[in-house]
This record gives C-alpha cells, sequence and structure tokens, in this order.
C-alpha cells in the first residue's frame, strides 16, 4: 500500500521552506515575511451590506440536517456543524497539547523538523515554495502515530501527547466518514464510489496543527496564503479565535466566524473534481492577529492515493480526466493552483 507520506517523498522541498521563523527571538515583521497591502478593492467590499456569517451552521441532529449539507457544499462548498458527538474535552485536550508543543523553546522544536522529502513533523506550511513571502505561521504534521516525534520532544512524558492525537484523529475519522456518508447520499451516486471515499481501508488522512503567534503587525503578514486543500475533505477547529477566511467571487475574502463548539467543513480537490465542478472549489487563507496568539487544528482525508479520481459516473459530461489520486497530489505539489486546469478534460 502506498501512503501518503511517501507520495509526498517524490516532491521534495528546500530547507528554506521547512523552516519557520523564529518566533521566540523576533521583535518586527521582517522584510521576507512582510507582504504587500492585500486586496485593498476587496476589502472595500466587505463593508457593503451584507450578513457578516455566509456559511451555513448545521446541527447534525436537525432531520433536515443532510439536505442543508447538501445545499451548504454547491452554494459555499463549506459549513460549519454542531451537535456532532465529538467530546468537547477531547477537542479542549487537543488545544492544549498543540499550546503546550508551541511553547516549546524554537530550538526543541526543530529536533522534529520534518525532512526534506518528509510528510511529518514541524515546519513550515507545504504551500511556501508558491509564495515569495513567508508566513506568520509554524505547524506540526501527524499521519498516524506520532509516538517518534513526541518521544523526541518529551521522553519521560510523550504518551498523553500521543493518547490525544490518537483519539482526536479516531473522532474525526468517525464524523468525516458521517458527512462524506450525506454528501454522497446527497449526489445520489453508487455505492462503489461511496466505498471509495469512505472505507477505512487504505483511506489516507492527515492532522495538521497550526499556530499563529501573536503579531505585531498583521496587516502586513499572512498566517496561511490563499490555498485549496487537496483532498476530499477538511474538518477544522478554529480553537476560538477568528482567522479564517474564504474566497467568494465578486466578495472578496470573508471571515469564517468562531462557532463555540463547531467545525468548519470545507470541500477539497478531490470532492470538486469528483462533484463535477457541482461542489465550488474553497480558496481560503488565515489572517493573523495582533494580541493572541491562535491555533488551528486542521484534519484531511482522503481516499487511497493508488485509487483512481474523476467525476462521478452519474455524469454525462466530465469535466475532468480520470487519474490516480496519487498522480494528482503530485501535480498539486509541482503546479500548486494550476493543478486542476491541467486535467481539464
Ligand atoms: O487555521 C486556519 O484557519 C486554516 C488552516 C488551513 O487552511 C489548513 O491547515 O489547511
Ligand atoms: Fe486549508
Amino acid at each position: 500500500m502506498t501512503t501518503l507520506s511517501e507520495v509526498y517523498r517524490n516532491d521534495p522541498m528546500t530547507d528554506h521552506h521547512i523552516i519557520p521563523l523564529d518566533f521566540d527571538s523576533i521583535d518586527g515583521v521582517p522584510e521576507s515575511h512582510t507582504w504587500p497591502p492585500f486586496d485593498e478593492p476587496l476589502n472595500k467590499i466587505q463593508t457593503c451590506d451584507l450578513p457578516d456569517s455566509l456559511i451555513p451552521v448545521i446541527d447534525l441532529t436537525n432531520s433536515k440536517a443532510m439536505n442543508l449539507i447538501g445545499q451548504a457544499c454547491e452554494t459555499w462548498g463549506m459549513f460549519q456543524v454542531i451537535n456532532h458527538g465529538v467530546p468537547s474535552d477531547l477537542v479542549k485536550k487537543i488545544e492544549s497539547e498543540s499550546q503546550r508543543l508551541f511553547a516549546l523553546p524554537t530550538h526543541e522544536k526543530c529536533r522534529v523538523l520534518r525532512s526534506t522529502g518528509g510528510a511529518t513533523g514541524y515546519g513550515s506550511a507545504r504551500i511556501s515554495p508558491f509564495f515569495d513571502k513567508g508566513m506568520w505561521h509554524e505547524g506540526f504534521t501527524i499521519m498516524g502515530s506520532c509516538v517518534d516525534d513526541a518521544k523526541v520532544l518529551w521522553p519521560h512524558d510523550f504518551q498523553r501527547f500521543c493518547d490525544t492525537m490518537d483519539a482526536y484523529q479516531n473522532q474525526m475519522k468517525q464524523l468525516t466518514q458521517k458527512l462524506l456518508l450525506m454528501i454522497f447520499q446527497t449526489l445520489d451516486v453508487t455505492q462503489e464510489e461511496i466505498d471509495w471515499a469512505i472505507s477505512t481501508h487504505d483511506s489516507q488522512s492527515a492532522l495538521q496543527l497550526n499556530s499563529y503567534p501573536s503579531c505585531p503587525n498583521p496587516s502586513h503578514a499572512l498566517g496561511l496564503a490563499p490555498h485549496t486543500d487537496s483532498l476530499l475533505l477538511t474538518l477544522l477547529h478554529q480553537g476560538g479565535i477568528n482567522g479564517l477566511e474564504f474566497f467568494v467571487e465578486g466578495l472578496g475574502w470573508r471571515q469564517v466566524y468562531v462557532v463555540d463548539g463547531a467545525f468548519v467543513v470545507n470541500i477539497g480537490d478531490l470532492l470538486h473534481i469528483f462533484s463535477n465542478t457541482k461542489f465550488p472549489i474553497v480558496s481560503h487563507r488565515a489572517v493573523v492577529n495582533q494580541s493572541k496568539h491562535r491555533i488551528s487544528v486542521a484534519y484531511f482525508h482522503g481516499p487511497p492515493v493508488e485509487s483512481r479520481v474523476a467525476p462521478s459516473a452519474k455524469f454525462q459530461n466530465p469535466c475532468f480526466k480520470s487519474l490516480l489520486v496519487k498522480e494528482y497530489l503530485s501535480l498539486k505539489s509541482k503546479h500548486f493552483y494550476e493543478a486542476l486546469s491541467l486535467i481539464r478534460s
């Protein structure tokens, strides 16, 4: 079985794009991380008379949840879920364990730095090479067990971290399966296609802990530059502090407001392809904050990397060519935003 980490090994990054800023020793925003005043015209649009929160908040215990999810996927490619069954004390634990990790001195975190061909560990976002400026961000990526890295960080006290990460990944997997099942039912696709997306056998997932330290000049820094998530579905815990924004054609960058206890769910590239563009592509970014250190936790889920992705067989005129999931991920690692247009049919 090929894993997601093996796919990433084929597209190595340079050290320069992996090592985050040393936030312990920095006073201001260095030139290398100073972005031009971005999106001036779009920010003006944000002030127009629109509801603050465009993204629907869906209660999973609502009998109409499935229809609401289907509508949200078609309109925005994004929604928030509440009453999802993930224990709130586990969410609190993952927040505190993430804080414990990012509070370590930089030189200690760098002991588990992601290797150039690696997929897991501490480091800058994988999208860094596609931007001239650095991001006000540090991350820690986990795929499956994180015990090797945790033992390096806390030789005598690693279990608590690992247990929390394992339990959280388990909960995310269950919730993702539930949501994908609902989404696929609204698409009215075959059982075989449902199995492709939600079978646990060989499916791939990653847990991404994101840290955005408070920033002295937030209007010239960016936490995460605009991107789309590559796999099928992403579940994000915003950590109680606003920062996530998504791009709406004609409306510009809109905030996804924190809703207590909710997860933000967004469509990834593979589901955009499978839905034959019925579900829009969700370009999003994270902005930073002058006074607060924000931590978010993203869970990405995808099908086996050796399987094929293509628009569902129910679509008469497929907009995309069929290819292996690992081929798509490799195109994305090389061409980023262009990857989707390269597979247009
Ligand atoms: O931190 C956030 O709000 C966004 C995180 C994100 O987009 C990601 O990890 O892919
Ligand atoms: Fe993302």
